[in-house]
């Protein structure tokens, strides 16, 4: 047990995927594991281990921000000895070529800061994919006839964002997406030498500002989990 999650030794699978949303964990969990049991539920953010065609896997919330996944990411690594670690997570388009419910592998993510920013100092460290995941995925999303953009995203600190130039400088710039945890999962990852991957669904547009309901955010972004699965176990 750490300080935040429950689980006992052992009951934390090599491959992680983490979604930021704990009810997307359960859902991920139920609908695609085999015998999935809970693992974690301290501070309502659960986790869930079971089998994925016989490899074992655990499925846990990140929570939002990248404060919350370097906690959920730094236990997972140093205390259950997770060697896999891929988010599975929602974003906002920043190019109108990505639509509502594409998918986006994350290579490589541009960040303002992260958490591991006093590390840093004077360093603009790259946070980037893992190569090997990041070929599984793309190709077992094209075998699966799944689209997928490839590219550089934005983590962003925060959600409702009052900088509209730092969007317009990103999209000039080719960055296809928004979200808030991946470039510090990368950097965690890079620092432990263990595999990192984010694969994204768009939730909403930042160009034509559709969004789609929290209902969906939570339960029907199969094709992200699919490609995540595949692409582990590659
Ligand atoms: O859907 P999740 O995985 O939580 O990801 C995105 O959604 C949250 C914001 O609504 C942030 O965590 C962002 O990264
Ligand atoms: O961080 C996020 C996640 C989804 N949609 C956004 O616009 N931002």
């Amino acid at each position: 047990m750490t300080v935040h999650i429950g689980a006992k030794a052992g009951d934390i699978a090599p491959t992680v995927l983490l979604p930021g949303d704990p009810y997307r964990a359960r859902w991920a969990a139920e609908t695609f594991l085999e015998n999935p049991r809970l693992v974690n539920e301290v501070r309502g953010m659960l986790g869930y281990t079971g089998t994925w065609q016989g490899h074992p896997v655990t499925i846990h919330g990140s929570g939002m921000g990248m404060p919350s996944i370097s906690i959920y990411a730094n236990e997972l690594i140093r205390d259950y000895g997770a060697q896999t670690l891929i988010r599975v997570g929602s974003a906002g388009a920043m190019q109108e070529r990505v639509k509502i419910r594409d998918v986006v592998l994350a290579q490589t993510a541009t960040t303002l800061s992260t958490p591991s920013r006093g590390i840093f100092r004077e360093i603009n460290f790259a946070p980037s994919a893992d190569f090997g995941l990041l070929a599984a995925a793309h190709r077992v999303a094209t075998a699966k006839g799944i689209a997928t953009h490839v590219g550089n995203i934005y983590s962003s600190d925060v959600f409702y964002d009052e900088r509209p130039d730092l969007n317009e400088i990103m999209a000039r710039h080719g960055v296809l997406c928004v979200e808030m945890e991946a470039a510090e999962l990368y950097n965690l990852c890079a620092r432990h030498g263990v595999r990192g991957l984010a694969v994204l669904t768009i939730s909403d547009h930042l160009i034509t500002h559709e969004a789609l309901p929290a209902s969906d955010r939570q339960s029907s972004f199969g094709e992200m989990i699919e490609i995540a699965l595949g692409a582990a176990f590659s």
